[in-house]
């Protein structure tokens, strides 16, 4: 049983912990029961006492610090402690600053890939402001390209403080947040108010039912002669960042030249990839990372089974575990 996990991004100020706070509001009428954690960039915990005041819900803060850079162990830490007390579900607001991809690579460490799994990424949009960042950070490239690549990996978009904009900013707005995403739901909302109700379709019998991320094949079976494509309801991927993790076979043997390989043909679309990994004729475990076009090796203690996760926009994973396993012919 895999607890669903929903991140929630954004700048600044956008309205993420308006969010939070319906979201949970939301999974309190459903009666489930949500572990939340929390990022702050600062030490004062503002967020954290809202919270406590509005809801009842288990909750994990990281303070002083962004998960996605400074905070990562400590982040691996706080979602084994609360997926250990058995949420429903899980929800984490980020900093205004943080990228959800490096969430979701966290998602699939050793220890916790069998414990949650990423149900989507819900980005919200300060629609006063939005359309101004671009001039307002131009010096800062860095922070430019992530408030984009939290629109871009969205399952869906908030464009709040509708109250704030007319109606034609908003139609503007919209259009170039479809430059980067063309695919999530915008939903146009004043104080983070929409119909969540796609968010939390099947959360219970998910948990209990998903058993992988993405599974590869989809099955056709004959009857009377008709080919029928079987519908894998349960195994259907929730988010565009797709996790899929393979077994590293135990039969034939790799190399390091040709797993990268493997990587590179599927640069375009995959965000991470890092797995365990062993090699014919060397006892060493090696720990691989793959990111921004570059893989880096090194050796590792980990102890269990060798295993790869690609973390990817829209993989295809039929075809990336056809091609990962003909590596090793
Ligand atoms: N006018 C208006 N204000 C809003 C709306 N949604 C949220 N706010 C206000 O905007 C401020 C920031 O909202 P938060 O939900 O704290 O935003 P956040 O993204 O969590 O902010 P950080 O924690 O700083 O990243 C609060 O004062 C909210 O009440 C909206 O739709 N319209």
């Amino acid at each position: 049983m895999r607890i669903p996990a929903l991140i929630i991004s954004g700048f600044l100020g956008s309205g993420k912990t308006t969010l939070l706070l319906r979201l949970l509001e939301e999974a309190a009428g459903r009666g489930l029961r949500p572990g939340v954690l929390m990022n702050e960039l600062g030490k004062l915990d503002v967020d954290g006492q809202i919270l406590e005041e509005h809801a009842n819900a288990s909750v994990q803060k990281l303070l002083d610090g962004c998960v996605c850079c400074s905070k990562k162990g400590e982040l691996l830490d706080a979602l084994k402690t609360l997926s250990a007390q058995k949420p429903d579900l899980i929800v984490i607001e980020l900093t205004g600053v943080a990228n959800p991809e490096e969430i979701a690579e966290t998602i699939t460490e050793p220890g916790l890939l069998d414990e949650l799994y990423l149900r989507q990424v819900v980005t919200v949009l300060d629609g006063e402001h939005i359309l101004d960042y671009n001039s307002i950070f131009a010096a800062d490239k860095q922070l430019v390209r992530t408030l984009r690549r939290q629109i871009e990996v969205a399952d869906r978009l908030l464009l709040n403080k509708t109250d704030l904009i007319p109606s034609a900013k908003q139609l503007k707005i919209e259009k170039t947040i479809r430059k980067y995403n063309d695919r999530a739901p915008i939903y146009p909302t004043t104080q983070s108010r929409f119909d969540m109700s796609p968010l939390f379709a099947d959360i219970e019998s998910a948990t209990s039912a998903i058993v992988s991320t993405q599974v590869p094949k989809t099955p056709k079976v004959a009857i009377r002669g008709v080919a029928t494509v079987v519908k894998q309801q349960e195994t259907k991927s929730f988010s565009r960042i797709q996790t899929i993790s393979l077994p590293w076979p135990r039969e034939g043997g790799t190399s390091r030249s040709r797993v990268e390989k493997c990587l590179r043909a599927w640069e375009d679309r995959l965000l991470r990839a890092k797995g365990y990994l062993r090699f014919e004729g060397d006892d060493s475990v090696y720990l691989m990372q793959f990111a921004g076009g570059r893989t880096v090796w090194e050796r590792s203690r980990y102890d269990g089974e060798p295993y790869v996760v690609f973390i990817g926009l829209d993989l295809d994973a039929e075809r990336l575990t056809e091609q990962w396993h003909r590596i090793f012919d």
